[in-house]
This record gives C-alpha cells, sequence and structure tokens, in this order.
C-alpha cells in the first residue's frame, strides 16, 4: 500500500503533456474500492418499496402492462433498480455514438450501444494483457486484472491491485501499473475525443488506449501489449449465432493500423467492433482472429507466451454456431532499450451508424456516418483515425483544461468533480443524429408548423441531439432537469444547446390528442397540448422527437416549470452566444410559452400560483399558492422576456410584461419574504415555512446573464443574500455535519422538512446550482462548501463515480443513478469566470510585465 501511495505522488502520465495534476482526478488503488455499506448502514435505491402501498398500485399495474403485456422497457423501473456498484471509471466514445465504461479496475462492464439502453455486465474476455521478453526469452506475461474468473483458466489472472493506480479525468484517464519485480512501469491512457466546440470527431465512436512503457533495467526489454475482446456486450446476443471475426490493416497517408473486425450480426442494429494497433518503425502488430472466451484460452494464451507476437492468420472465421461466443486479440510489441522508454497505441471502434429506437418506426444514422460510411464497414477507417488524430485531440484537450488544472486558487476536488461529471454529456444514453438529407420542413417542423426559419439549417449543421433524463429515468431531453445540466451545454457545445432548443421550440407548437391516464392522482388527459413546453422529447423504447411526454407520472401540461424553464434558457444561450437569429426564432415561442403560463396567475396580481400538487421538477413536493421556486422563477423569466422585447424592439410587449414585473416583485417579497428567507409557498400550511435549497434559482440564471442588478435587479440584492445565508446555515450547515451539500427543504426549527419523498433529499445538480449562485451572489467560500459536500459524498463515501445520482438521504437511501442534473456544476464555472473577468487587475510588481 505504502508503495502505491508514493507512485500516486508522481503524475501518471510520463509523456512530455501527458501528464495531469494527479489531486485533481478521481483515483482509487486497483483492487480496493470505496465502499459505501457498512455493517450498519446499507445505502439502498429508491423503489416501489418506499412507497405506500396504495399508493404504489397504479404504478405497478401499469408496470405489469408494459413489461409483461407489451414486453417494453418501462421508462422507470422502480420494481427493479439498478444495483449498486461502485466500479465504475471513465467512460469510451465521443458524443451520442454509444459508450462502453470501463472500471477503475480495467474492466469493459458498462455498455449503451442501442441508445439510451444500458447493459450493466463485465465481460471477462475484454482485457489487456502484458508479456515481457528479455534475451528472447518470455519472462513475464500477466493479464492486467484483478479477476480470477472462471474462464480462461489458462490465463495467468489476479494482477495484485495494490501495484496499480486509476486516475481519472475525464475524458482521459490513467492507470499506472508497476510490473511487481520487473522493473518496468506500465502507463495506459485512455483517450476518448470529447472536445468542446468540435461537433466532428467528438461524434466519433471510439477510444485510444497509449501505453507508455518504462523499461527501469539495464538491459533491454520486448514489451507485449495484447487487447483481447468478445464479440459482443456481454448480453444473450453474443451467443445467438452468425458473429464473426476478419483481419484487416488500413493504410491511408503513410500510416499503417492492424487489428480484427468483429462482426455482429443482431437482427436489429448489428454493429461491428475494431480491436486495433499503430505500426510503426519497431513496432510490430499481430492478431488471433477467433477464440472462444468461454472455454481455457489456452491457444492465444501460449501463442503470445512462445515469442510476445500472436499468430496472425489470414482470413475471416466461421460464423458462430447458436449458444457459441467468440473473441478476438490484437497485439502490438516494440523492443524498449535499457533505462529507456517504448511506446504502443491501441484502439477500440464501435460502429453502429444506423438504428431505431424500440418502435422501429424510423431510422436513424448517428452524426459521424456525416464524416464516416453508413453501411456498417467504418470500424477500419474509425480505427485509423482515432490512433492518427489522438495526440491532436489531447492538445486540445489540455488547452482547454489546462488553465483550470493550473488555476492553484480552484480546490482539487473541483477540479476533479467539474471535469468528470462531463461523462453524463456521452453516458447518458446519448444520441446524436443526422436529419436524413431528404427530410422536408413538414417532417421537422410537426403538422403545426412552426415557422422557424433556422430550424432546418440549424438541425442540418448540427444535427439532433438527446441524452437521458437519467440512465435508469429513460427520458430524453426531460426539460425541467436539462435546465441545470444545460450550462454544461451552452458552455462546451453551443450549437448542441441550440438545435435542442429548436427541438423543443418544435414541439412547443404541436399537440398529442391521445389521452391517457395519469400516476400520480389517476386522472386521465391529453398527452400533449399546444403552447406548452414538454417534459421531454421522448423514450428510447419508443420514437423520441415524434412522440413526446413519456413521462406519465404528472400532466405536465400543469407545471408550472417547464415554460419558464423555456424563456430563461433562450436568454441565457443568447446572452452568451450572441446568435440573433435564435433569438429571433424562439421569440414568438417564448411569447407564446409566456400567454399560457399567463393563466397560472389566477387573481392578477402579477405572480403565478401553483396548483396544490406537485407541480414543478420536485414532482414528489406539493406546492400551493405563490412559491418561492415557481414564483421565482416566473419572475426572472418575465424579466428576460423584458429584455428581450427591448433587445428586440418590441415596444408592445416591453410594456405588458414590465407591467407584470413591477406587480409580480411586490406579490412575491408581500406573499414569501419572512424577513429571512423566501418561505416555500404562501399557503400557510405547516411546511409553508419550509427554507427550500433552490429558493433562488430564478436568481440563478438572472446572475448568470448579468440581469441582477439596476434597472434588472428583481430580487433585493440584500434578500438574495440573507436567503442564501440562511440555506447556508439551516440546509448545508445544519444537515449532516456540513458534509453532504445542502437538503433540498429544511424547517426553521432546523428539523429536515420530511412532509414528503423529495424535501428530505439532496440533489446534487440543485447543490452545484446553488453554490453557483452563491458565487454569483460573492458566498465563494459558502458556495465551494456547499457543493464539496456533494462530490464528497458522491465520488468518496458512496463510491458513486462516474454515476452521480439525482438524490440521496442523509442516511442509507439514494435514487436515480447515473443522472442529468448534476452537469449543473458547470454553472459554478461559469461563475468563477465571471468574477474572474470582473476582478481588477492585480497590482503591478515593479519590473513585472502587466497583464
Ligand atoms: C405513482 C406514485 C403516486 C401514486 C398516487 O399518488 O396515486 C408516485 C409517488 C412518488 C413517485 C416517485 C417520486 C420519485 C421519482 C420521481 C421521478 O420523476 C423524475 O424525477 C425528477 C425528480 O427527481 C423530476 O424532476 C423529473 O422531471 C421526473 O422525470 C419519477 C419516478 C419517481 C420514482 C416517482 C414514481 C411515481 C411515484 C412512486
Amino acid at each position: 500500500a505504502t508503495f502505491v501511495a508514493q507512485r500516486a505522488a508522481a503524475p501518471p502520465g510520463r509523456g512530455p503533456g501527458h501528464g495531469h495534476p494527479q489531486s485533481a482526478a478521481h483515483k482509487p488503488k486497483l483492487g480496493r474500492g470505496t465502499k459505501a455499506t457498512s455493517a450498519s448502514e446499507p445505502w439502498q435505491p429508491y423503489g416501489a418499496a418506499d412507497v405506500p402501498l396504495a399508493e404504489v398500485l397504479r404504478y405497478f399495474l401499469w408496470w405489469y402492462k408494459k413489461t409483461r403485456q407489451e414486453k417494453k422497457y418501462p421508462f422507470i423501473d422502480l420494481l427493479s433498480a439498478v444495483p449498486l456498484q461502485q466500479i465504475y471509471g471513465c467512460p469510451l466514445g465521443g458524443i451520442g455514438g454509444g459508450t462502453i465504461t470501463r472500471g477503475w479496475r480495467g474492466e469493459f462492464c458498462r455498455w449503451q450501444l442501442n441508445p439510451g439502453i444500458y447493459h450493466y455486465e463485465t465481460v471477462i474476455a475484454d482485457q489487456f494483457t502484458v508479456c515481457l521478453r528479455r534475451k528472447g526469452l518470455t519472462v513475464y506475461q500477466q493479464v492486467l486484472s484483478v479477476e480470477r474468473p472462471r474462464t480462461l483458466q489458462d490465463w495467468n489472472w489476479g494482477y495484485c491491485g495494490h501495484y496499480a493506480f486509476y486516475h481519472a479525468l475525464y475524458p482521459r484517464a490513467w492507470t499506472v501499473y508497476e510490473l511487481p519485480g520487473q522493473n518496468v512501469v506500465l502507463t495506459c491512457r485512455q483517450v476518448s475525443p470529447v472536445i468542446p466546440h468540435d461537433y466532428q470527431d467528438s461524434s466519433l465512436p471510439v477510444g485510444v488506449f497509449i501505453w507508455e512503457v518504462e523499461n527501469g533495467n539495464d538491459e533491454d526489454v520486448e514489451v507485449s501489449i495484447m487487447f483481447s475482446l468478445q464479440n459482443g456486450t456481454g448480453t444473450k446476443e453474443d451467443k445467438r449465432g452468425g458473429h464473426w471475426n476478419e483481419p484487416f490493416a488500413f493504410e491511408k497517408e503513410g500510416t499503417r493500423v492492424a487489428g480484427v473486425v468483429l462482426h455482429h450480426c443482431t437482427p436489429v442494429n448489428p454493429f461491428s467492433l475494431a480491436i486495433s494497433a499503430r505500426e510503426k518503425a519497431g513496432t510490430r502488430v499481430s492478431h488471433f482472429t477467433a477464440f472462444n472466451p468461454t472455454g481455457s484460452g489456452k491457444e492465444v494464451w501460449q501463442d503470445l507466451l512462445q515469442d510476445g507476437q500472436l499468430d496472425s492468420p489470414a482470413g475471416e472465421s466461421a460464423p458462430t454456431e447458436k449458444g457459441e461466443v467468440v473473441a478476438a486479440a490484437v497485439c502490438a510489441s516494440c523492443a524498449v532499450p535499457a533505462r529507456g522508454h517504448g511506446t504502443l497505441e491501441l484502439a477500440l471502434a464501435w460502429d453502429m451508424p444506423r438504428v431505431h429506437f424500440g418502435s422501429k418506426e424510423k431510422l436513424h444514422l448517428r452524426r459521424y456516418t456525416r464524416y464516416f460510411s453508413s453501411e456498417g464497414d467504418a470500424a477500419p477507417a474509425l480505427s485509423h483515425y482515432a490512433l492518427t488524430r489522438y495526440e491532436e485531440w489531447e492538445k486540445k484537450i489540455e488547452e482547454w483544461q489546462k488553465p483550470i488544472l493550473e488555476n492553484s486558487q480552484l480546490p482539487p476536488w473541483y477540479k476533479s468533480a467539474l471535469f468528470n461529471e462531463l461523462y453524463f454529456l456521452t453516458d447518458g444514453g446519448t444520441i446524436w443524429v443526422e436529419l436524413p438529407p431528404d427530410c422536408c420542413a413538414e417532417d421537422v417542423q410537426g403538422p403545426a408548423g412552426a415557422g422557424l426559419s433556422q430550424l432546418l439549417p440549424v438541425l442540418r449543421e448540427y444535427g439532433r441531439f438527446a441524452y437521458l433524463e437519467g440512465q435508469e429515468y429513460r427520458m430524453y431531453n426531460t426539460y425541467d432537469v436539462h435546465f441545470y445540466a444545460s450550462f454544461a451545454l451552452i458552455m462546451l457545445w453551443p450549437k448542441l444547446q441550440i438545435s435542442l432548443q429548436y427541438d423543443i421550440a418544435v414541439t412547443v407548437v404541436n399537440e398529442d390528442v391521445q389521452l391517457r391516464q395519469y400516476l400520480m392522482g389517476g386522472e386521465t388527459a391529453q398527452v400533449k397540448l399546444k403552447n406548452v413546453v414538454p417534459h421531454d422529447i421522448g423514450e428510447p423504447g419508443d420514437e423520441p422527437w415524434q412522440r413526446v411526454n413519456a413521462y406519465l407520472v404528472h400532466d405536465t401540461a400543469n407545471w408550472k416549470d417547464l415554460n419558464l424553464k423555456f424563456v430563461l434558457q433562450v436568454y441565457r444561450d443568447y446572452y452568451l452566444t450572441q446568435d440573433s437569429l435564435y433569438l429571433q426564432d424562439m421569440w414568438p415561442v417564448c411569447q407564446a410559452v409566456m400567454e399560457s403560463e399567463l393563466k397560472f396567475d389566477k387573481d392578477n396580481d402579477g405572480l403565478i400560483e401553483n396548483g396544490g400538487f406537485a407541480d414543478q421538477t420536485y414532482d414528489a413536493w406539493v406546492v400551493t399558492g405563490a412559491s418561492a421556486y415557481c414564483g421565482g422563477l416566473w419572475l426572472a423569466a418575465v424579466c428576460m422576456m423584458c429584455k428581450m422585447a427591448e433587445v428586440l424592439g418590441d415596444r408592445e410587449t416591453m410594456q405588458k410584461y414590465s407591467a407584470i414585473l413591477q406587480k409580480g416583485k411586490e406579490s412575491f417579497e408581500r406573499l414569501l419574504w419572512n424577513g429571512k428567507y423566501y418561505n416555500y409557498d404562501s399557503s400557510g400550511n405547516v411546511t409553508s415555512r419550509s427554507i427550500m435549497s433552490d429558493q433562488c434559482a430564478g436568481q440563478w440564471f438572472l446572475g448568470a446573464c448579468d440581469l441582477d442588478q439596476g434597472q434588472f435587479e428583481v430580487f433585493p440584492k440584500s434578500h438574495v443574500a440573507s436567503a442564501l445565508r440562511t440555506v447556508f446555515e439551516k440546509n448545508v450547515l445544519g444537515f449532516a455535519g456540513g458534509t453532504m451539500g445542502a437538503v433540498n427543504g429544511m424547517m426553521p426549527t432546523g428539523a429536515a422538512d420530511t412532509s414528503s419523498v423529495q424535501s428530505k433529499e439532496v440533489w446534487v445538480g440543485v447543490v452545484y446550482a446553488l453554490a453557483a449562485t452563491m458565487i454569483q451572489e460573492g458566498l465563494v467560500e459558502e458556495g465551494f462548501h456547499t457543493a464539496e459536500g456533494c462530490y464528497r459524498t458522491v465520488w468518496e463515501k458512496l463510491g458513486m463515480a462516474f454515476q452521480t445520482p439525482e438524490a440521496y438521504c442523509e442516511k442509507k437511501v439514494y435514487r436515480s443513478l447515473a443522472y442529468m442534473r448534476p452537469l449543473s456544476i458547470w454553472s459554478m464555472q461559469l461563475a468563477l469566470e465571471r468574477r474572474a473577468a470582473r476582478a481588477p487587475a492585480p497590482p503591478a510588481q515593479a519590473g513585472a510585465p502587466r497583464p
């Protein structure tokens, strides 16, 4: 252990420029995981058992019909939550082409090739194996895995985890192996093409593994790295028969890449995988086309042992029989001089260019087919591209991350959180597809015709993007939650946020007249009304974009936050991008949804009222009358309507909303301000005075758009500061010893608000948004303290790396692993950048150049 600790003190990347401050990374030792359980405190997912029987009945009946009769995936499966496994590391792959997650122990363990559908299975044959040879003899051959499986028993398993260390800083990860007794150090650097503002390479379904070898001996050593992979993802489909493998070599612009393509021939969404390595002077690439991964593995092991290379037969393998599984291996070898250094470059590509969702109605072409073949034969070209471009990708990743990593004023945990939480943009069941070339305006706009001038140009140029609310909550672009997460998109891939907004705008003007029963309360209503923002754009088990509102817990036409969140995002996006055409296009849509929202101001006091049910993102927390959350969002949206009207020169609308704002501000203060903070709601119920951690959500967006002072001040600055201080004192410091972030609701007495499932939860994404608001308001230390609690709880205490949940309670219960909302941490970064830009330049030192 001490040895590993010593190794941890050194930067893991040995090649120039590829190290990173290890303190910023997520870094467990192999073989020793963080534990979320202790004898007294097992952590459990929130599930059907947590809901009173009377309440869960309607859900159960719906679930039974869906899963047992229709044989479909439910959008949320409360009866079989994904079990918590504290194993995940940095996922592989760019945006929207599918993802393959590796664990921090190196295993290939989480698969999302069919869009939005996850399969959690470690495929044991998927491994890296090292072979060392000295003076023509193999002296060491080891699978770089701590496992000791029942299959492939002729392989040398059980690598001692104390001799390895894992670091992750998304989209890269490093594993350092100090080969025991060999005086050789291997560092595997895993790189995925996730590059801000890049809309081409960021779409590629590839990952590269760069193996740096350091030979600490006084004699040369020959090093081989073998990469073995099963044909499939560990599902029963792997045994369906008809799969086959073929070796390939792809040469272009003087670089040759060789490997094996594994053809996975399923009736729906067939795909191929490719394992490969780059040939160069001194590096030899060999392969093993097909072996049985359920057997002893002797043939492969012995082949490698013999000379550090694989046999490399020509020709394809026979298709598998039903019940048979097949795997392949590729091997890269080089000689590393005494006290010298060598590099081997391997890659994994997967190619599922044409996809169907569950309904199988429409064929979708993934974004990367714009640059590579859509015929299912692109894996060799993708491999070549990845192996010849990764250096460029890394340069761009470093340029992007460096200023943040090198900022000594930022704590290391924040750097890890900021970059590592980004995993969800790719590993959120993400799909990025092309608009079909023959697609006409009618196809995209729906029957109502949205009249958006830039709709087709934007979607044609940047495609359509969707990501799930959570790996367990299978709804695409859940809008009340995306509101929080959207900061990551607008700051890093703004065109994807713009494209997503166009998709939402189209759905606003359209309707779905079908009737259905809702789970909460059991009322029947239309699926989608005109002029309201949908909850989501559909589910992967059906036909997203085509049929929206997969969520049927509530009729969200009556939700108070969705329309407002559209307006707030439109102005925020415009403010950050200065895209006037976007603003012009969105303006009529904003007017329509605000008009529709006005009906919720029943008493005409300039402020909307909640309806006495859970009619907003806290969908199990009832709100009645004026409320801090929705009332605050409303005033912020009204303020932004005024600002947009001003920019667009629409005097009439400007006057209309200015008048509402005046009235509404007065009502908000009168009905909700209690001298210290804004009350949860104005109902006068027992929990009316609950202190809601998210009470300043409107101010959060206003501040992010610099609309929080002077003529645009909506909430008095002193009230905002007092509310945030109260939240910090009560919801943060007064909860779990101040170490777990902010509880959603706290009673002024100092006891958590247990009136609903969600008031007693901590929502990680809300906490990051709250921290951003605190930073915007100058409560910087408080902001960092608040956010740190969540990071430490999720990534360190609960071992939920790369699966940050939506929520956890103080004890025992968490909810919805791998969730969208925590991407809101990027709003902290925006707030920090704003502060830095506003800060006066430090006084110049004598002789030092002025910045
Ligand atoms: C069906 C039950 C009530 C029946 C009745 O009253 O007759 C429901 C009671 C509690 C519900 C569960 C509450 C937690 C989950 C909420 C989730 O919604 C998504 O979550 C986000 C909040 O975390 C929200 O912002 C987002 O918009 C939503 O998509 C849906 C699953 C729940 C487990 C939910 C399921 C129904 C109840 C059991």
